[in-house]
Formats: structure tokens, C-alpha cells, sequence
């Protein structure tokens, strides 16, 4: 049986700077830090927006971690069902340093009902056990957690069971919300899906990984997309496979959940692979500057992506647009019209609007349209790797084609158009640090 994950707990990245990411974060995205971790071994900091939480960690410049302090302390952290009150633990909790030059988000954070358990089953199957089952206490009660490797590049997955704790976060963080109202503007509510790249012919192993371990489901993205091969885009200079998966379905675990409608939001996972035909791609570009195959990208869903990417632009985010030609296809304007949205507006920020014709039960003249609108943001590390995405849903509970070929031509023509002033900038960028 593979092992049942309860909800996305947090996502972690790690970073050279944690100050410089934070700064962004809080003042570009929005995000408000709320629970800290600072020890002689460990920078950790904790962002929520919603249920979306990410942790910062600072990892070590040079060297590796033998050179920091706290790192014996850390060891015997780790020694199977070892109660460790977080004070007297120097390095980092909760996940693994990264032996890695670049920075990356990494590790993917579930709750689980039993982490003992479900630990031993995974090892039984043949996973990379990374931290055995870790009990962490402090006053506000206690949390057990596990690292198991996965099977894309530098991904982690942290499994915790929160269920005895009541502190702010996780044990040995303390407290540091600011208070501050969460901003009206940006209704971001949680993590949508997470989207990694992969080396050409690796999505068929990725897949039966997370199936065997963790049951995710595949879920198909486009009608027409073949069972074995995914989603193929490999016309008119897209040479992209996607396949995508969800950890659960809600209507097949019959179990009680907080959220509005009893069911937590879940997050899909998409899986892109480039294809050789049309050259050099995003993706490739990605495995190239990450080192490795990983987290792509983010998307963050929100119930309005036209104030969320206001806001967010005018705080300084910079968003990715499609080629102008988009919003004067014939049709475009109409389409956005009816969809109770204003062309410039979109225009202004680059936001894709993909509609998704459903025939209402078995009336085949009913039909809703169902839209989604998407952006992406440009690379928020120093690489040209990982960003992240704003989703609306209006009904849409997948991908939309006309959206992904969108979103592909909007790097895609930055990435070729400004490759050269792009790689001044970054060298000049990187001769700062
Ligand atoms: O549509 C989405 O949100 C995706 O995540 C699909 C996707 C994946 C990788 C790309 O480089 C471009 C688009
Ligand atoms: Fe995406």
C-alpha cells in the first residue's frame, strides 16, 4: 500500500541569501513571515500566503556543512526516535542540507497521519531513507517527522505529523507574525501544482514512482493526449511533453477535511520533458542552469488574478507576456469580453485566458464555459530556473492547451530575444554577490 498523505504541509527552498528572498517574498509577493529558526547552525525562516507556506533555508555558501557548528548536535538529531528539543540542535530541521551550488526549491512537505509507518513502508520499497522518523519537542507540544529522497534530481519529500503540536509551526520555531491583516489585493489561497523538469524520456519512471509511493493519480491534461506518451506539444517550436498526476482525489477518501467545502484544496503535480525536435528549450535550459532535474516551477492559486498580478507588479514582480500578436487573434477580445474580463487588463500583465467548453449532465445543447488564467512570474533566483505562477480557476480544474502554448511562447521569446542582454545582466548580477 502506498503511503497516504494527508495534505501539502509546506514547500522549502534553499538559498545562498535567505535575506534577499525574504525581502522579495514579503515586499514583492506578498508572502508575511510568521514563525523563525535561527540557530549558530541554521537560518529558517517560515512564509505564509493562505495555506501556502513556504520555509527559507539558508545553506552554506562554501564548504559543505562539516565546517558549521552544530553539525555533530545534528547527528545525533537524527538517530531514529531520538526526542530532540530544538534548542540544543544547531543545523537544520525538518529537512536536508543540500550539497548543491545553485540555489533551488527542494523539498516538497506532506503531512501524514503515521510517519513511523509510512517511513517503513517506503524503505520497505526500496526509498532512500534520508532522515529516519525524528521525534522534535518543545513547550508547545510535539512533532514527528521523516526525509525520504525522491526520485527527480534534488527533490525531498519531508513527511510530519503535526497532530500532538500547537505551537505557531513546527517545534523549535518561534513566533514572529507581524500581525498585519493578510492584503485584500492578493487572494492567494494555496499551493496549485507543482511542475518539475525532467530529463528527456524520464516522466514513465517519475510517474510509477509517486504511484507506487505515494498513490498519485495520473490525470489526463488534454483529451486527445496519448496514455503512454503524455501531452505532447512537439509543433510550431514547442517541443514539450507534460503528463500530469494528483496525490489524491477528494471524493475517494471519504474523509472529513477543514476546508470550505470538505475538501482541501489538492496540488497537482506536472511532470515537463522537452522533446529534441524544436531545439533548445526552457526545459533544457532549466536542467542546465539547476545542475539537475527539480522544481520548475510553483503555481499559486488565487480567486483574482487581475488584482493579485496588480498588486504584485506594482510591488515589483515582473511577469512574463506573451507575444503581443496574442490578444489581437481573431476572437481573443470577445473571448476575454465574455468572460466578464477587460483585454487591456490582461494585456497590462501579460495573463493568458484559456476557455473550456463542458456539456452540462446528459443535455448535450447545455454547455458552461469554464475559463482559467494563468501568468508566470520571471526567475526569482539569480539562474534561470525556478518562478513561479499565478492560476485563477473559474471552473477549470486542469490545463488548458491554448494556455500552454501561451505560457511556453512567453519565456520562450524572452529567453531567445534577450538571451544576450539576459546574460549580461546576470554576470553583472553574479559579479555583485
Ligand atoms: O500550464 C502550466 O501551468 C504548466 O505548468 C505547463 C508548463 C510546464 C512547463 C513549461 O515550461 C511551460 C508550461
Ligand atoms: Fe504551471
Amino acid at each position: 500500500m502506498a503511503t497516504y498523505l494527508s495534505r501539502l504541509h509546506h514547500i522549502s527552498l534553499h538559498v545562498s541569501n535567505v535575506d534577499k528572498l525574504a525581502l522579495d517574498l514579503v515586499s514583492k509577493f506578498q508572502f508575511r513571515v510568521f514563525a523563525a529558526r535561527l540557530t549558530a547552525g541554521a537560518r529558517q525562516l517560515a512564509f505564509r500566503k493562505g495555506a501556502a507556506v513556504f520555509v527559507v533555508n539558508e545553506r552554506p555558501s562554501c564548504g559543505g556543512e562539516a565546517l558549521l557548528p552544530g553539525h555533530r548536535n545534528r547527528r545525533v538529531a537524527r538517530s531514529h526516535g531520538d526526542d530532540v528539543g530544538p534548542g540544543c540542535v544547531g543545523g537544520i530541521l525538518y529537512d536536508v542540507r543540500p550539497h548543491y551550488s545553485v540555489d533551488s526549491a527542494c523539498n516538497v512537505c506532506f503531512e501524514v497521519e503515521d510517519v513511523e509507518r509510512s517511513s517503513e513502508s517506503l524503505r520497505a520499497r526500496g526509498c532512500d531513507l534520508l532522515v529516519p522518523p525524528t521525534r522534535v519537542r518543545d513547550d508547545c507540544g510535539l512533532v514527528t517527522y521523516s526525509v525520504v529522497k525522491s526520485v527527480v534530481g534534488n527533490v525531498c519529500h519531508t513527511l510530519v505529523d503535526t497532530s500532538r503540536y500547537r505551537g505557531p509551526f513546527l517545534p523549535g520555531f518561534c513566533d514572529v507574525g507581524t500581525g498585519a491583516e493578510e492584503d485584500p489585493r492578493c487572494p492567494v489561497t494555496h499551493f496549485d501544482h507543482v511542475t518539475y523538469a525532467c530529463p528527456r524520456r524520464s516522466t514513465a519512471e517519475v510517474m510509477r514512482w509517486y504511484e507506487r509511493n505515494f498513490g498519485f493519480q495520473r490525470f489526463f491534461i488534454c483529451r486527445n493526449e496519448d496514455v503512454d506518451e503524455g501531452y505532447m506539444l512537439d509543433r510550431d517550436g514547442i517541443g514539450l511533453r507534460l503528463t500530469a498526476m494528483e496525490y489524491w482525489k477528494c471524493s475517494e477518501t471519504g474523509i472529513e477535511l477543514p476546508f470550505k467545502d470538505g475538501k482541501d484544496p489538492d496540488c497537482k503535480f506536472v511532470i515537463a520533458e522537452s522533446l529534441p525536435e524544436q531545439g533548445r528549450n526552457q526545459v533544457d535550459t532549466f536542467l542546465e542552469q539547476h545542475r539537475g532535474p527539480g522544481i520548475q516551477h510553483i503555481g499559486l492559486f488565487t480567486q483574482d488574478i487581475l488584482s493579485t498580478a496588480d498588486a504584485m507588479a506594482n510591488a515589483g514582480v515582473q511577469f512574463f507576456s506573451p507575444p503581443a500578436a496574442y490578444y489581437t487573434e481573431v476572437g481573443r477580445q470577445q473571448e476575454i469580453e465574455e468572460a466578464g474580463l477587460d483585454p487591456n487588463a490582461l494585456m497590462q500583465h501579460g495573463i493568458l485566458l484559456d476557455t473550456d467548453l463542458r456539456v452540462n449532465g446528459e443535455d448535450p445543447t447545455s454547455c458552461s464555459k469554464r475559463y482559467l488564467l494563468q501568468v508566470f512570474t520571471k526567475p526569482i533566483f539569480s539562474e534561470d530556473t525556478f518562478f513561479l505562477e499565478l492560476i485563477e480557476r473559474r471552473g477549470a480544474t486542469g490545463f488548458g492547451e491554448g494556455n500552454i502554448r501561451a505560457l511556453w511562447r512567453s519565456v520562450q521569446s524572452y529567453m531567445e530575444k534577450d538571451s544576450q542582454e539576459h546574460s549580461n545582466i546576470k554576470s553583472k548580477q553574479t559579479g555583485q554577490h
